[in-house]
């Protein structure tokens, strides 16, 4: 018989919003979940939507000083940490009452929601491929949202991996929904948003139950690599995302096809060795940090089967 890992049940849990102050969907979501509780409310489980970044979310930007989802690591962490920027401040805030990150203490699980600029569509984000109560989940969640696409992208890689906001909970879950320009909200993405939260609420729900979840497999696009935009020495972008490439999300790029194009007509190509899946292609947020779109590869992540553990 297949091994099974038991479970304790899921007793907190939170839905953070504005962690990027732009990013529209999440904010009125969870500022109506905080008036109308009704909607997330599940028995046995304490379901707490928080506005993580009101500052932000006020001035309508991504962030006052610093990126708030990069800086949850333990040296900004610590309370004696010497930089005071509004986010580490609040990072330590939000740390003291959803964490300790690391710790018994810290809720059970976080879905912090995002929305991107990019063509991904309903998008979830899993930090650690071996974390088979998530995988379960998103996997839960991607059948429901079916016949609608649900992609799920691991952010797991020793260089590329950022410390998120969501990350101080046992399981962490991004919720990433796009397109959607900064500042705007639109229909269509909410109401993907709004459904991959209803279908992870439902699969704690079960879970808690003590419904068996089988062993299952996880299509997931793993983060290999990112792609910056070619500067000259002034530092201004000399090059931009290709109409070919543009809203490609997921779909193959193969060495040689069109990647960026330049002012003055010329073409450049993707040049690796291989074909990949990109991602995040023309982010807004993204051109700051210098980074074109995120280079994926696909693969299949299997997890065991769980179950809760019987109430005493
Ligand atoms: C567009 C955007 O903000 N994306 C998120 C992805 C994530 O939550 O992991 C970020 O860069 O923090
Ligand atoms: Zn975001």
């Amino acid at each position: 018989m297949a091994a099974r890992q038991v479970v304790n049940s899921v007793r907190r849990v939170a839905i953070f919003g504005g962690t990027h102050g732009n990013e529209l969907s999440g904010v009125f979501l969870v500022n109506h979940w905080l008036k109308h509780g009704e909607e997330i409310a599940r028995p046995g489980i304490e379901v707490r939507p928080f506005i993580t970044n009101p500052g932000a979310v006020e001035k309508c930007v991504r962030y006052v000083d610093t990126d708030l989802n990069r800086v949850f690591d333990s040296e900004n962490l610590r309370s004696e940490s010497n930089s005071n920027t509004y986010e580490v401040k609040r990072a330590q805030y939000i740390n003291s009452i959803f964490g300790p990150k690391g710790s018994e203490d810290a809720y059970d699980v976080i879905l912090d929601l995002h929305n991107t600029t990019s063509h991904m569509g309903a998008t979830l984000i899993l930090e650690n491929s071996k974390d088979d109560f998530t995988i379960q989940m998103l996997n839960y969640i991607k059948n429901s949202m079916a016949p609608l696409s649900c992609y799920v992208l691991l952010i797991e890689h020793q260089r590329l991996k950022y410390a998120t906001t969501r990350s101080i909970a046992k399981h962490p879950i991004g919720v990433e929904v796009g397109p959607q320009p900064q500042g705007v909200l639109r229909a269509d993405v909410l109401d993907k948003m709004r459904s991959i939260i209803k279908h992870a609420l439902d699969f704690m729900n079960y879970f808690n139950e003590g419904k068996e979840f089988l062993p299952c497999s996880l299509e997931v696009y793993k983060v290999m690599d990112k792609v910056a935009y070619p500067r000259n020495a002034n530092g201004d972008c000399t090059a931009f995302i290709h109409k070919n490439l543009q809203d490609q999300d997921w779909k193959e790029l193969k060495p040689g096809d069109p990647m960026f194009f330049t002012l003055d007509g010329r073409m450049m190509a993707y040049e690796g060795d291989c074909t990949v899946y990109p991602t995040f292609i023309n982010e807004a947020a993204y051109y700051e940090k210098n980074q074109a779109f995120t280079i994926t590869q696909k693969m299949t992540l299997c997890a065991q089967a769980i179950r809760c553990t019987p109430p005493k």
